[in-house]
């Protein structure tokens, strides 16, 4: 049969009943969404590690069953990512050229991780006690692609200050798709016995063991030079900046400094002043322009 367009529904990760763009290929409906940019499509490891494994697919278009789920959120998190970013900078897909979103789901076994591998997105199911899988959160959906926005972008090194700015924008990005104003990160996906806990907190990054000022860097070999770490610093200047501009002013600033001003070993006082840069560029050198630089001085980066 040739592809054609269907309308799927099924159970995502948190048990909601979502719809989501499929297609009729040889008899039976897969997650290939064809309206947008190249494709969304949706993949399964089958608990294995070759990538990008199976297209997930359903003889009725239902997608119900448990061991759906992952994708289904997977799937309908990434439409919405594609819509975030084409809907407010008319950006098509993370090249900006319609590149096809391919993520993949059920990644290794009680894999507590989730990540852009230059290609692709790849997902974890959690053991069940640090994450439930990756793929049900917004944010962590959003935080992926942004490194993939990133790459093709700032091209922001992924170690020490670069790597925690390239970390930082994928959190804060995460954060402004997922649209609820937390600035928490992963909390939908994160410890399902500790309700209200996060794997960070953009407001106050110390809560999860992250600095939130330049003094209390950490310089350490782990983690690239810690870029999950000292991504608090620029975290916490983004959440002062936010409560200080406004969300919608906001994100245009930081897509401004992430597209246009970023480089890939610009260190935090390159992002205060792309940051500085953007702002002027958007909205002079007044109150906004002020807030910007309040934040930075907050944490100590001038
Ligand atoms: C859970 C996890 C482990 C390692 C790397 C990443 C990574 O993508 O950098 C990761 O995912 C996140 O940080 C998402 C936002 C919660
Ligand atoms: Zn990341």
């Amino acid at each position: 049969n040739a592809a054609s367009d269907a309308t799927g529904s099924g159970t995502g990760v948190l048990g909601k009943k979502l719809t989501f763009n499929t297609t009729l290929n040889n008899g039976a409906y897969v997650l290939v969404d064809q309206s947008r940019g190249g494709g969304v499509e949706t993949y399964s490891a089958n608990n294995g590690s070759s990538l990008p494994g199976d297209l997930v697919s359903d003889a009725d278009n239902s997608f119900t069953d448990k061991g759906q789920a992952a994708a289904v959120s997977a799937h309908y998190n990434i439409e919405k990512v594609y819509d975030y970013y084409k809907n407010n900078f008319n950006r098509n897909s993370y090249d900006n050229k319609g590149a096809t979103l391919k993520s993949t789901v059920h990644y290794g076994n009680d894999y507590n991780n989730a990540f852009w591998n230059g290609q692709q997105m790849v997902y974890g199911d959690g053991d069940g006690r640090t994450f439930i899988p990756l793929s049900g959160s917004l944010d962590v959906t959003g935080h992926e692609l942004t490194h993939a926005v990133t790459e093709y972008t700032a091209g922001l090194q992924y170690r020490s200050q670069p790597g925690a700015l390239n970390e930082s924008m994928s959190d804060v990005f995460g954060n402004f798709i997922e649209g609820n104003h937390d600035y928490l990160v992963g909390e939908d996906v994160y410890t399902p016995n500790t309700p209200g806990d996060a794997l960070r907190s953009m407001s106050d990054p110390t809560k999860y063991g992250q600095p939130d000022n330049m003094s209390d860097y950490v310089h350490t070999g782990q983690d690239n030079g810690g870029v999950h770490t000292n991504s608090g610093i620029p975290n916490k200047a983004a959440y002062l900046t936010i409560e200080s501009v406004g969300w919608d002013k906001a994100q245009k600033i930081y897509y401004r400094a992430l597209t246009t001003y970023l480089s890939p070993r610009s260190q935090f006082s390159d992002a205060r002043a792309a940051l500085l840069q953007a702002t002027s560029d958007l909205y002079g050198q007044g109150a906004e322009y002020n807030a910007v630089a309040s934040a930075w001085d907050q944490v100590g980066v001038k």
